[in-house]
């Protein structure tokens, strides 16, 4: 199902915090959104959510605008791990994770076995099976982080979209994460801070001042003029050893300038 972003915006008063947004997401796709901190990912993933509701502009899901879809139906639709996510204290890790098939539960269809059945699958591919039974309030982050990319598996949606998913977690956690979001056949817009894991997205969106400054291959956006320029820091693409995959480094831009310029 395609998810499309129309001169989309949203403005805090007067101030315009996203702007001008064009994007067609390709269902399948795996599309990240890269830029600095306070460029609008966050916002523009909560637009694309329909969880705000744009100053200008529509999100279409499909072809019909996210707004005109009721609550429910999006949640089948668009399942989302937003920052700063509130969980109730008192439950467990697996009544969390249950919550995610709310949208497809009702008075003539009641949780059941499938349901249960994809709850434990959703636990398993996050690593936290082990941790079913334990209270929110006794988990970690990166731990409560998993449960929450497990409450949006099990949402079963169309389309998947995650706010950097990866913070909190230990590098074998996050490279597990990035591995399970490139498995799933279904459409996923995410949000990540780190840009050599962001070459793993089948196409980024570069978010700069509340805009999206470019879109297409990795390595098409991620070039080291379009680096300086958004993020302040240079770059150099080295090939890896193994297999000659480009890795980024990075050192701030004015510790390449002469000392006394
Ligand atoms: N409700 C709001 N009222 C006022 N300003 C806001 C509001 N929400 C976001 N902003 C501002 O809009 C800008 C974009 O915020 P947003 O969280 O979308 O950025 P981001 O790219 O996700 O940042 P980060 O990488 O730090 O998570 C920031 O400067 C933020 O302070």
């Amino acid at each position: 199902m395609t998810l499309a972003a129309h001169a989309l915006g949203w403005s805090a008063g007067r101030t315009p915090i996203v702007a001008d947004v064009d994007l067609k997401i390709e269902p399948g796709e795996l599309f990240g959104l890269v830029g600095p901190n306070g460029s609008g990912k966050s916002t523009l993933l909560l637009l694309l959510s329909g969880l705000r509701r744009p100053s200008c502009g529509r999100v279409t899901v499909g072809d019909v605008d996210i707004q005109k879809i009721k609550r429910c139906e999006v949640a089948r639709r668009i399942a989302i791990v937003a920052q700063q996510l509130d969980t109730s204290d008192r439950l467990s890790v697996r009544e969390t994770v249950e919550l995610g098939r709310t949208p497809w539960l009702g008075p003539l269809t009641p949780f059941g076995a499938a349901d249960e059945e994809i709850v434990e699958k959703a636990l398993a591919e996050t690593g936290i099976s082990h941790l079913a039974e334990r209270r929110w309030q006794t988990l970690s982050g990166g731990e409560r982080q998993r449960a929450h990319i497990a409450r949006a598996l099990a949402q079963k949606a169309e389309i998947l979209i995650l706010d950097e998913p990866t913070n909190h977690l230990d590098i074998h956690h996050q490279l597990s994460i990035l591995a399970l979001v490139r498995r799933l056949s279904i459409t996923v817009v995410v949000a990540l801070h780190d840009l050599n894991q962001a070459m793993v997205c089948d196409r980024l969106g570069l978010m700069s001042h509340g805009r999206l400054e470019a879109v297409g291959a990795p390595k098409e956006i991620l070039t080291a003029a379009r680096i300086e320029r958004v993020f302040d820091v240079c770059s150099r693409s080295i090939g890896d050893p193994a297999n000659g995959e480009p890795i980024l480094r990075f050192v701030l831009s004015e510790e390449k300038k002469p000392v006394g310029d």
